[in-house]
């Protein structure tokens, strides 16, 4: 079920590469267990504004914010801020599959050794758990300490989205997850992203249309950096209110 608790909310929000700017004046609330996708036409900013969530952009050189990105009533701009709790409870999926050459108990139990954790019955506890709510327990449990390379491409983006939810965070960001699967894993991905709607709240960039329709619950509209339209999924996809929008859901351009 939703909740209206908010869980960002971003505030006049500009993005800089250098001199270009990225993001133009975003303003935008994420509420807590939704699912929003957010699209728009190749270079419009969607990934850029993913990564301004958990702060990943500070990894680019020149990247310059200005406004606020409020998490938990926190803006996870100011100077205190500790980013690696940031990025444990803002995790992050990316397009590629990009699992360690480690084995798939290995992958999960990266993180939580990172953090301290050395109980063996702890650890095998976390990377069952993880490897359950990403729904590849089944699927790999004779094998979980053979390496992660051999799975199929979707039993290793499902690797991780555990390898995520080990951390224990509450908002996991997917960046195209499934635009390198093929549609038997894509739909695999989206049955799990609903699953995990009950605990946490997502995040996606997705190209893909009917994914949005599908899974999403809102729906970000951007274009050439602006955000054009937020709005529930079904209210952008049947009647939106900016003709931009309509053009581009109905593919008049892409
Ligand atoms: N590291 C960077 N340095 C400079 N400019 C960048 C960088 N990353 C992205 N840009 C520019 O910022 C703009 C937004 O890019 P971004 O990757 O966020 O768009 P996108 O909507 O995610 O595109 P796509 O759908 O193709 O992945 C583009 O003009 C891009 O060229």
């Amino acid at each position: 079920m939703n909740t209206d608790k908010k869980l960002f909310e971003v505030e006049h929000l500009n993005l800089l590469y250098g001199e270009t700017k990225a993001l133009k004046d975003i303003n935008i609330t994420i509420g807590e267990k939704e699912i929003v996708a957010l699209i728009g036409p190749s270079g419009c900013g969607k990934s850029t504004f993913l990564r301004t969530l958990n702060r990943m952009n500070d990894l680019i050189e020149n990247c310059r914010i200005e406004g606020q990105v409020k998490y938990h009533h926190e803006n996870i701009y100011h100077k205190d801020i500790d980013i690696y709790k940031l990025r444990k409870n803002v995790g992050m999926v990316f397009q590629k599959p990009n699992p360690f050459p480690m084995s798939i108990y290995d992958n999960i139990a990266y993180g939580p050794r990172c953090q301290g954790i050395k109980k063996r019955e702890e650890l095998d506890r976390i990377v069952e758990d993880s490897l359950k709510k990403a729904a590849l327990y089944e699927e790999v449990m004779d094998r979980i300490h053979d390496s992660a390379l051999a799975l199929s491409g979707g039993q290793q983006q499902r690797l991780c989205i555990a390898r995520a939810l080990a951390m224990k965070p509450d908002v996991i960001l997917m960046d195209e997850p499934t635009s390198a699967l093929d549609p038997i894993a894509t739909l695999k991905i989206e049955e799990l992203i609903l699953e995990l709607k009950k605990e946490y709240t997502i995040v996606i960039v997705t190209h893909n249309m009917q994914q949005a329709a599908r899974i999403s619950d809102k729906t970000a509209f951007f274009y050439l950096g602006e955000l054009i339209e937020y709005n529930e999924t079904e209210k952008i996809f049947t009647n939106p209110s900016k003709q931009q929008t309509e053009d581009y859901v109905t593919g008049k351009f892409s």
